[in-house]
């Protein structure tokens, strides 16, 4: 799987060269020089057809639109057009880029299909209605034109894919979370119904019961809990595999030993006892498996019980939609701990661990439970407050760094020390691309270390 996408790159950039090299210099032309009003109406239309739309409402607000994307539209198409040997290799890189972008932000893929639709359509009717330019000039144009925007939707959809998979994949093992409130009732649940499927096996073969009696293992309600949801919530594929691998041993052994007559009691005990060995075994990896969920993919960090930063992307996803419909704002806060390494080497890293806990609870107790705080990185911390503005994050903000900065951490009955924290503050600007959000705050983060530290800094546009 991995090769065969640069290779798509490379067929896709080799033919768009032979269509620049097969296209004489005059048809080139006429699309560089397409004037700045004929590129404005194009994407002006194209907004105007994609707005009509619901699904993309979603993601172009008409401010947006005004503001910045008709810009951007309006640089891209001139790319696409003008598109030569030398600029070949940036333009598809920024092709795989938006592509991204478009699948980070749930963009549907049909809906990009469909907006280049719409702009070949009214770009082949600008051209065709250019009188003063002879036919075949115009057919080429059209050809070129048409050619060239389908190559920058196929980069776009190639780089959209994976990325796609891997959003789907994250927000489909959160809802699952989700509907596993509580991870280790269903462990004890299904390593019961393993216990039990043994027992009630054992039972049948002690009591003679009929061979098509019997349930295998891939058939009971472990077996069927395990081939439907338990293999789609773990992450680890090895032992996804082993798993699998003993469920079909276990049957096998069923389906032919055990099968065709009751076997002599002593060989009888001594198939049980290979069997017990292999459902051990399962219930051993199945314990471990659940483990490691319960610790580290139940979506919480383990230290902190904080969220990962790897539900941000679902999260942020769901807090724009909500924003952009109900037109509520929310903002996000990036937070660092200052000076935490002098923390780890003056008192040690058990000390900095704790220090970092007590962070985490301070940023709980401050916050509603409707908002969510991300244990974004070693020291750093994300914060999502939903339905505040920037103003309001900033009083809650300033709150809290005086707070933190009030507390005293304890080292021992001797010792103690205080701890500041420093944050960039940014509010939703009904852009889709949550990144360019966490990346704004980033930014006002930097500032205010820059600045001096212990200090929120907002972004204004
Ligand atoms: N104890 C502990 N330390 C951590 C953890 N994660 C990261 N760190 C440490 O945090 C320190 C962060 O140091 P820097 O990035 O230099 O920043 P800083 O010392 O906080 O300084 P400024 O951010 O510039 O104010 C590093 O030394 C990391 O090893 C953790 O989970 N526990």
């Amino acid at each position: 799987m991995k090769n065969i996408q640069p290779l798509n790159y490379d067929i896709i950039k080799n033919e768009w060269q032979l269509l620049i090299d097969n296209t004489n210099n005059a048809t080139h032309q006429i699309l560089i020089s397409l004037s700045d009003e004929e590129i404005k109406q194009l994407v002006n239309a194209y907004y105007q057809y994609m707005l009509l739309d619901e699904q993309a409402k979603l993601f172009l607000n008409t401010a947006q639109v005004e503001e910045r994307l008709s810009l951007s539209m309006g640089k891209w198409l001139r790319k696409v057009l003008g598109s030569s040997r030398e600029d070949l290799s940036e333009l598809i890189t920024h092709q795989r880029e938006v592509g991204q972008v478009h699948a980070r932000i749930g963009l549907p893929i049909d809906l990009v299909a469909r907006g280049a639709r719409k702009l070949k359509h009214d770009l082949f009717q600008l051209l065709l209605n250019k009188q003063h330019i002879s036919a075949e000039e115009i057919n080429d144009a059209v050809f070129f034109s048409g050619m060239a925007i389908d190559a920058a939707i196929e980069v776009m959809t190639i780089a959209y894919t994976p990325s796609h998979q891997k959003m789907m994949h994250d927000q489909e093992h959160f809802r699952l979370l989700t509907v596993y409130d509580d991870v280790s009732v269903e462990r004890e649940r299904q390593v019961g119904a393993l216990k039990n499927w043994e027992n009630q096996f054992i039972y049948n073969i002690a009591t003679e019961l009929p061979f098509e009696e019997r349930v295998l293992l891939g058939d009971s309600e472990f077996g069927l809990w395990f081939s439907h949801k338990g293999q789609h919530i773990f992450r680890q594929p090895e032992l996804i595999k082993k798993i699998e691998l003993l469920m079909q041993k276990i049957d096998r052994l069923i389906t032919t030993e055990f099968a065709a007559q009751t076997p002599e009691p002593l060989h009888r005990i001594q198939l049980l006892r290979l069997l017990r060995q292999d459902v051990e075994q399962l219930s051993m990896i199945l314990s471990s498996i659940f483990e490691d969920l319960v610790k580290s993919e139940n979506g919480k960090d383990p230290m902190t019980k904080l969220l990962t930063r790897r539900f941000i992307p679902t999260i942020m996803r769901r807090e724009i939609a909500l924003s952009v419909s109900s037109g509520k704002p929310f903002t996000v806060a990036l937070l660092d701990v200052d000076h935490f390494k002098k923390i780890n080497d003056n008192y040690g890293h058990s000390v900095g661990d704790n220090t970092l806990k007590s962070i985490a609870v301070w940023l709980h107790e401050h916050t509603r439970s409707s908002d969510y705080v991300f244990r974004y990185g070693g020291e750093e911390f994300m914060m999502l407050l939903v339905e505040t503005n920037l103003s309001q994050g900033e009083i809650l903000m300033e709150r809290l760094r005086n707070f933190i900065s009030s507390q005293l951490i304890e080292v021992d009955v001797n010792t103690s020390f205080q701890v500041t924290i420093s944050a960039g503050l940014v509010e939703f600007d009904n852009h889709p691309d949550y990144q360019r959000l966490i990346n704004k705050a980033d930014k006002m983060l930097y500032e205010a270390k820059h600045n001096g530290r212990n200090r929120v800094v907002s972004y204004f546009i």
